[in-house]
């Protein structure tokens, strides 16, 4: 008799190959191609240990004027790495008490899209592999490192660890990407017309596009 109701799913023997994944054994599309270059940090890159600072008063990872945004800070490190912490708060549940992995990947993928600042870039992301290793309660400090691995034309390989409290506590998510680079026309030419309109009428958003559009 076939009963209704949940199918029974039999499980697969599950692969522990990719759990422990480094820059080493990145899936196909996030391996940087024999031709890759290290990447360079630009000369007027953030010292070490300075702020980054919100690329967008409105962006959800960064800006200031977000109510329940990430209000993620960055911070330059050596080399072409980054730094960056965000506090869980309440607004980011997903499970009771825990952080929505979405929210997560969030502040991987800003952290990750802040790093550019360090080569003067405008990128985007291209792709986002995310692995979620333990859950991170409410009122967490996520502390977050990244680095550029790669170049390779517009394409940039990087790869992020958020931890438990800070740089020294139990790793809570890993991250690698591919960024691409893009000019300034990628967002006024598909931004809705009232936020570009805001943006440019903005003499701080205006210098940084500009600070980005001067890369030589
Ligand atoms: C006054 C106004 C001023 C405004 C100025 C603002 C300044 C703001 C400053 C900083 C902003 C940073 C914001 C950070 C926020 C955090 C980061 C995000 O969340 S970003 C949002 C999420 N991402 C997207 O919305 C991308 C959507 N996708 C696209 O627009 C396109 O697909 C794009 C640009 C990524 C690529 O399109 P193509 O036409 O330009 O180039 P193709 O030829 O398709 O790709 C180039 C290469 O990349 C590979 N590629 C592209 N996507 C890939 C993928 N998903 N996986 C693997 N490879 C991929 C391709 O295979 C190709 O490789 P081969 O050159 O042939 O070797």
């Amino acid at each position: 008799m076939v009963r209704p109701g949940r199918p029974r799913v039999r499980s697969a023997p599950v692969s522990t190959e990719n759990h422990h994944r480094d820059a080493h054994s990145a899936p196909p599309a996030l391996t940087p191609p024999p031709n890759a270059l290290p990447p360079v940090r630009h000369p007027d890159a953030p010292a070490p240990g300075e702020l980054l600072g919100s690329h967008y008063d409105d962006c959800f990872g960064c800006g200031g004027a977000q109510a329940h945004g990430l209000h993620l800070e960055a911070r330059a490190g050596d080399g072409v790495t980054i730094t960056a912490e965000f506090t869980v708060q309440a607004a980011h549940q997903g499970a009771p008490g825990l952080a929505h992995g979405g929210v997560l990947a969030t502040a991987l993928d800003e952290t990750l899209g802040s790093l550019n600042w360090l080569l003067r870039v405008i990128a985007v992301t291209g792709r986002l592999e995310t692995d979620f290793v333990r859950p991170v309660p409410v009122g967490t400090v996520l502390f977050l490192q990244a680095e550029i691995v790669a170049v390779a034309g517009r394409k940039i390989y990087s790869r992020a660890v958020g931890r438990i409290g800070g740089p020294e506590g139990p790793v809570a998510v890993r991250a690698q990407a591919l960024f691409i680079e893009v000019k300034v026309e990628h967002f006024t030419d598909n931004g809705r017309p009232e936020e570009i309109r805001a943006a440019m009428a903005d003499p701080d958003q205006i210098r940084r596009a500009r600070a980005f559009e001067v890369n030589p």
